[in-house]
């Protein structure tokens, strides 16, 4: 039976999939990544330790049943920055999206170039986790590094070329760049010659779904794998995920947790204007957009919990306490701004809190008051989305935090609607490999893809009684950030 590989280039691992013509997942290599924070507010990796993994993980499925792999393609965190010399090779660690060391440089586009055109043109708002605000602050911090960079290039656009020798980026996660005519699908010169950037550091772009060669003789021979397989751009790892859940038509939406947490809108058009109040991108889908608002730390926020309060213990067995505590966490609340936060609160310096600790409370209750936090953060996302006008009933939950059965149930009646639980919740790899099976001709379309490869496991329902409980604690939690903002800006000078 032939197969398709799908390589997720998370942020916490590298996940390698191998996908059957059914849609099955017959095999999957994960291999963790370390990540740096030099000083508070930094986040980098190495981009050779994600060819590194990357080569392991391949290596590890390319045994048995795996005969017949056609084609891989890939996913990938978004916005990082890599800059890479006319050899090819990183001339720094990557810049990643939860790095929040530019607000300076993003007053300095908004300044010089103006919100209503960046908006215009870029469709996007200037944030710290975008790319070029890390353009500039290399430009400004390390200029010999910048003299030097032929090219910039995202986390798996530059591990694509490592494996295959072919430089390029692809649109979806282009659009995260914050250099990119959204609409237009065209590198601003505009805005490189406004902000003083070489307008040749703006890599050639190329479909999602174009094929861009084959693996090359290191990779063939790190990984075992054959050369006819054929290679496809892939996506931006939210865009990636979106196809993964099928995430293809109007009204459909999904939610995302693994390191940082998305509520995402599928958008048949690129010509509205949500003032950056939310992300708006290309999708790796063929013509088509989406809306997005990210919580930087959602995933992250649980995994910080278990590593500081519980390191001997696994996620479910953390979770499992969860149940015991009514919603609302008998009145105890948690903020997830321990990185920051990015919708719809655009502030590097915030910093996240329990609210309401009492003498009666357990680890229990702080863990499902995590829990709730990181999903209250999420439906302020969905507020700004449903408040354009989107009508939307049902979610498809991935990631990480689709893991949970309770959790999934949280989500239910925080967001009032209908959660819908997918085989695997592994949706960019999936997404990268149905990018792979529609280049492979084994479908016509993603759409039609979507239908053989995405199979519902279980839908969790709201219940009328949490949903009225919830929305009064989600009234609570919305006044936390006003109530803290100075708070966290003074506490920020003494970290
Ligand atoms: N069993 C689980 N239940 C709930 N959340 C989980 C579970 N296992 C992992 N997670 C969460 O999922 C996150 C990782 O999700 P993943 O989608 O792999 O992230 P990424 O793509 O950022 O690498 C972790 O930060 C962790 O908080
Ligand atoms: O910055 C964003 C989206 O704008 C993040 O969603 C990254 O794309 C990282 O994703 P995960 O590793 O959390 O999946």
């Amino acid at each position: 039976m032939a197969h398709v590989l799908g390589v997720d280039l998370g942020t916490s691992s590298i996940k390698v999939i191998v996908v059957d013509e059914a849609g099955s997942v017959v095999k999957e290599a994960v291999q963790p990544l370390n990540i740096f924070h030099e000083k508070s507010g930094y986040s980098e990796q190495d981009p050779e330790e994600w060819v590194e993994k990357t080569l392991l993980a391949l290596k590890e499925i390319g045994g048995t049943g795996t005969e017949e792999i056609e084609a891989l393609s890939f996913s990938g965190q978004m916005h990082g920055l890599v800059l890479v010399d006319e050899s090819g090779m990183a001339l720094r660690n990557a810049i990643l999206w939860n790095d929040t060391r530019t607000t300076k440089e993003c007053g300095e586009i908004i300044q010089t170039v103006g919100s209503d055109r960046m908006v215009g043109i870029t469709k996007n708002t200037a944030l710290e986790g975008f790319t070029l605000p890390k353009l500039l602050w290399v430009k400004k911090h390390e200029p010999e590094v910048l003299e030097k960079a032929y090219r910039f290039l995202l986390p798996k656009d530059y591990l694509r070329y490592r494996l295959t020798g072919e430089l390029n980026m692809e649109y979806s996660d282009a659009a995260g760049t914050l250099l990119l005519d959204v609409q237009h699908r065209e590198w601003s010169r505009e805005l490189c010659e406004a902000l003083g950037l070489d307008f040749s550091l703006c890599p050639p772009l190329v479909e999602s779904t174009a094929q861009t060669g084959h693996l090359n003789a290191e990779t063939l021979k790190a990984t075992g794998l054959s050369g006819n397989v054929k290679v496809f751009a892939g996506g931006a790892d939210n865009a990636c995920g979106a196809i993964g859940a099928g995430i293809l038509a109007e009204g459909d939406a999904l939610c995302s947790i693994g390191t940082s947490g998305v509520i995402l809108s599928y958008e048949a058009t690129g010509d509205k204007d949500f003032g950056g109040t939310i992300h708006y991108f290309n999708h790796a889908a063929p013509e088509a957009f989406y809306t997005m608002g990210v919580t930087l730390a959602a995933g992250d926020s649980l995994s910080w919990f278990r590593n500081t309060f519980a390191p001997d213990m696994g996620f479910e067995e953390l979770l499992a306490g969860i149940k015991e505590v009514p919603s609302g966490s008998n009145g105890l609340l948690f903020t997830p701004y321990i990185s920051g936060e990015r919708t719809p609160h655009i502030d590097s310096s915030i910093r996240g809190g329990f609210n309401g600790i009492d003498t009666s409370h357990t680890r229990n209750h702080f863990m499902r008051a995590v829990v709730e936090g990181i999903t209250f953060s999420l439906k302020e996302s969905l507020e700004i989305i449903r408040n354009y006008g989107k009508q939307i009933d049902r979610i498809i939950s991935i990631g990480g935090g689709a893991k949970n059965a309770e959790w999934l149930q949280i989500q239910a009646d925080i967001f009032d609607a209908e959660i819908v639980k997918l085989k695997t919740e592994q949706g960019p790899a999936m997404g990268a490999a149905m990018i792979a099976a529609v280049g492979s001709g084994w479908f016509d379309s993603l759409k039609a893809c979507a239908v053989t490869f995405t199979e519902e496991a279980e839908s969790f329902k709201p219940s009328k009684k949490q949903v009225e409980q919830y929305k009064e604690v989600y009234e609570l939690y919305k006044q936390v950030y006003p109530a803290t903002k100075d708070l966290n800006h003074g506490l920020m000078n003494h970290r």
